[in-house]
């Protein structure tokens, strides 16, 4: 198998006394889609925000390209987390600038802070770069759109573009097509998986469509209040793998 280029091992957090994440191990490399499934409150967001620091976790390494992040400082801690972007439900965009200008946001923390304080003069290089990355998930032709005039698909595309921009490895999605309508999903669902079989990204979904989920994911991973239950291939994941994690009780009655 590939060399994983995020790991994570022994992930756990609670919450006021309340464990959320007992120990998650997972592993996602290169080329790779993983969806995370699993029922209201298993977990799923939080294992993410933890990936991402967003949160931060009681126990556990997380590993980028084999290179744990608690063994890292300053500036190579930086450059590490940079590696990763999370993309949200709620798409977290700029709607009044175009969608040109919010890709090259993505690139902030490459630009002297003095530039990066006037957002409109992006150097000519990052845009450049920010109009390639909407090419590749295949809108450079609404570039100079406002955001709040684009679908919520193609937000979601925009948002996707902007993690190209920060040129991050490691994409966090965390249930990125929630909020679009069946078509949209899938074609953001596909843009994913198509970045990451060609161009060699690590994908991390939260999805709460187990279809989506073994169409588009190589792989799948249950979580039940907060344990892993599965990790599997998503072509080896049956109506009963998706019991236990949408209807326990019918396991256990069985
Ligand atoms: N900041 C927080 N403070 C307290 N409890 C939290 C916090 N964040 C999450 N939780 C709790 O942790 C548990 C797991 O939440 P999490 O959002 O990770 O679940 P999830 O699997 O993503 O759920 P959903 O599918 O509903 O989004 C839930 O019981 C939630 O209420």
């Amino acid at each position: 198998m590939t060399d994983p280029l995020l790991s994570v091992q022994g992930l756990r957090k609670s919450f006021g006394g309340r464990t959320v994440l007992k120990g998650v191990d997972f592993s996602v490399a290169a080329g790779e889609v993983v969806a995370f499934l699993g029922a209201n409150g298993s977990g799923k967001s939080t294992t993410l925000r933890c990936v991402m620091g967003i949160t931060a976790p009681d126990a556990g390494t997380i590993s980028i390209a084999e290179t744990a992040l608690d063994s890292l400082q300053g500036r190579n801690l930086q450059e590490a987390r940079q590696r990763m972007a999370m993309i949200f439900q709620k798409i977290h965009l700029i709607p009044r600038r175009t969608a040109l200008d919010n890709v090259c946001a993505g690139a902030l923390a490459r630009i002297p802070t003095v530039r990066s304080l006037t957002p409109m003069l992006f150097p000519a290089d990052v845009q450049q770069e920010a109009l390639d990355c909407l090419d590749r998930v295949g809108l450079a032709d609404r570039a100079f759109d406002r955001v709040g005039r684009l679908s919520g698909g193609q937000q979601q595309r925009v948002a996707v573009a902007r993690a190209l921009c920060q040129r991050a490895d490691v994409v966090l999605a965390d249930e990125p097509v929630s909020a679009l309508d069946p078509h949209a999903a899938e074609q953001v669902m596909a843009l994913l998986r198509e970045l990451a079989h060609s161009e060699g990204l690590a994908v991390a979904a939260v999805l709460h469509q187990p279809d989506l989920a073994l169409r588009y994911a190589d792989r799948s991973i249950g979580l039940l209040q907060g344990s892993m239950t599965f990790d599997l291939p998503s072509t080896e994941i049956t109506a009963d793998h998706l019991d236990t994690l949408y209807a326990p009780d019918r396991n256990i009655a069985a």
